[in-house]
């Protein structure tokens, strides 16, 4: 019978347990390497009884001895790793919630308790530790703009995380600069203003079709929150497939949107713990939605080759075309697949819908809640339409010009100022090496969060208007570096100048044949002013959830038909 010296298996397992972690655990990407470890695990509580039991040992014995040794390593390498994020971590010295230095979980528990306001636990922990706050083991929010350049800047170092490749690749998730840039040119050529003009007539088509529906409700009171979510995703299907998701004309969403939607809200979560999207992957028949929006994708692209000829493609360019583009001109060193381009495709809606919703809601609530607003707005983009009956929508020169409308580009910004549509910014690492940011030295392989005006949490447009504006307001314009809703440098939103086109065509074409009030204006009207208004839009930020991007209070307001103009 094999003799088994129980205390001298437990000390050489306590032992083990901060050795290994600091020549192994310190030095892996746990959130890559996840799974492996999870398999790993499972093969140190099962394979050590067997072979105990074959070398003699009785299997009760075996059992526990190994049990023993597994304990003990777990709770010694878990209080190794506890004092080395408390006090030797080299973020040791920034401040923050002292858990937040132990686990995730923190921010992961405090996420959820703030009921997805993720962006009101980073604001809070902001104004008590100061412009940088340590949010996880190795993880900084900086609150100050002149680091942004630093992070994000085309020069910067620091990088996209790279375990996000690993659980979904597409143009969103490359970490490699070399990679990210020879696919994001593509994207390039399909967005910039001259393809945007080129999509003109679609979106005015889509945007009629949108008021014909708003003209249906006569003057009713409707939740615009859908109508806008259908309107933007419809645009995408549209300009990406060549076939729009139908939802203005059905009134109700397509299953597979609420399915993404469904999974942007858990993905707030994920995000903070890859490692467990790594585990969730490996449940078969486990439901992705993401997976079933792809397969979904393909079968649209695969249609789409069928129902137009390579020519009829190439004559009336979509979206899609130039992201396709991407397998013939992408270096051979990244070879792209069938499934890449579909990725990339669902890149295209999530991120090009999810984001300009968002504007729309927030801009209808302050077109009704400033009535001289939406006054001084309708004037600015009546200028703008060439005679007929307007269904070929606005000249786009002019809608864009911020000299013919300046008010309509300040409200946009100032929507997108305070309500950014995505809330938490985007998470960068530092490189191998430490970096100097914002007057700090940061340690490498640090991840970051980010978020400068007066008045900040008034709406107010003026201070986006230029200085030989007379109602101009620029002194409540501190920091202009503060606004980056699409993020910066050469991984910065694709879709920039999209996003202006459809929101502002949207903006113009509504005005031009609607006046939105909220269904009880009158009675605001009579009872109450300027506070009422301020207390209407506190309501708004307080209902805004964060869900990677955002989602939007609910907005209830009427659409009056104006006569023809
Ligand atoms: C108001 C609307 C929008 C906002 C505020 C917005 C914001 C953002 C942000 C913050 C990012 C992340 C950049 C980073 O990683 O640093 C992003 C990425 C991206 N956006 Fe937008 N976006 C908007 C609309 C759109 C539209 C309409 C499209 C497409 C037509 C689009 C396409 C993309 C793409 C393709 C990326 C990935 C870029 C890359 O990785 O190179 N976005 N956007």
């Amino acid at each position: 019978m094999l003799n088994l010296d129980f205390p001298s298996v437990a000390c050489a397992a306590c032992l083990l347990g901060p050795i290994s972690h600091i020549l192994l655990w310190m030095r892996l990407d746990l959130d890559i390497v996840s799974h492996q470890l999870l398999v790993l695990a499972n093969l140190a509580v099962l394979l050590p009884p067997v072979a105990l039991y074959f070398r003699g040992a009785t299997f009760i014995d075996a059992v526990l001895i190994t049990w023993t040794a597994d304990i003990c390593y777990t709770i010694s390498l878990l209080t190794s790793i506890f004092i080395y994020r408390a006090f030797f971590h080299p973020l040791r010295s920034y401040p923050g919630p002292f858990w937040a230095r132990i686990s995730v979980f923190w921010k992961v528990k405090h996420f959820q308790a703030s009921n997805f306001q993720a962006y009101k636990v980073i604001d809070d922990l902001h104004h008590a530790h100061g412009d940088i706050v340590r949010l996880g083991p190795r993880q900084l929010s900086i609150n100050e703009p002149s680091a942004y350049q630093a992070i994000y800047g085309a020069a910067s170092e620091c990088r996209r995380l790279s375990h996000m490749e690993h659980i979904r690749k597409n143009l969103q998730s490359l970490a490699d600069p070399a990679e990210h840039h020879a696919r994001r040119k593509v994207w390039d050529h399909g967005l910039n203003a001259k393809a945007c003009q080129s999509y003109l007539p679609r979106i005015n088509d889509i945007t009629n079709r949108l008021c014909g529906r708003f003209a249906g409700f006569n003057g009713r009171p409707i939740t615009v929150n859908d109508w806008c979510h259908f309107y933007t995703f419809d645009i995408m299907g549209d300009l990406g497939f060549g076939r729009s998701y139908g939802q203005i004309e059905s009134g109700s969403a397509h299953p597979a949107i609420t399915k993404v939607q469904n999974f942007l809200k858990a993905g707030v979560i994920a995000l903070q713990m890859l490692w467990i999207v790594n585990f969730l992957q490996l449940i078969p028949g486990l439901d992705d939605p993401m997976r079933e929006l792809k397969e979904w994708a393909e079968q649209l692209l695969k249609e789409r080759d069928e129902r137009t000829t390579e020519k009829e493609r190439e004559e009336n360019r979509d979206l899609m075309s130039y992201v396709e583009e991407s397998r013939r001109v992408v270096d051979s060193r990244w070879p792209m697949s069938d499934k890449d381009i579909a990725e990339d495709a669902v890149t295209l809606q999530v991120a090009g819908s999810d984001t300009s919703y968002s504007v729309l809601v927030n801009l209808c609530h302050y077109l009704a809640n400033y009535p001289e607003l939406q006054e001084t707005i309708r004037k600015e983009v009546l200028g703008t339409f060439e005679g007929g009956d307007g269904s070929n929508g606005p000249t786009w020169s002019r809608l864009a010009s911020t000299q013919q409308c300046p008010y309509l580009d300040a409200a946009v910004n100032e929507v997108l100022r305070r309500h950014a549509p995505v809330p938490m910014g985007t998470m960068r690492e530092t490189p191998d090496h430490p970096m100097e940011i914002a007057g700090k030295v940061i340690p490498a392989k640090t991840i970051y969060d980010e978020r400068c005006f007066r008045d900040a949490d008034k709406f107010m447009p003026e201070r986006w208007l230029d200085r030989s504006h007379p109602e101009s307001r620029t002194d409540l314009m501190l920091d202009k570096r503060g606004f980056v809703p699409f993020s910066m440098g050469g991984m910065n939103c694709a879709g920039k100048y999209f996003a202006y086109m459809e929101i502002k065509v949207f903006v113009a074409k509504v005005l031009r044949k609607f006046e939105i009030v909220f269904p009880n204006t009158q009675l605001f009207e009579e009872k109450d002013g300027h506070q009422a208004q301020l207390v209407r839009d506190q309501q708004l930020v307080n209902g805004t959830k964060d869900y990677l991007t955002q989602w939007a209070s609910d907005v209830e307001v009427c659409f009056l038909p104006l006569e023809e103009r």
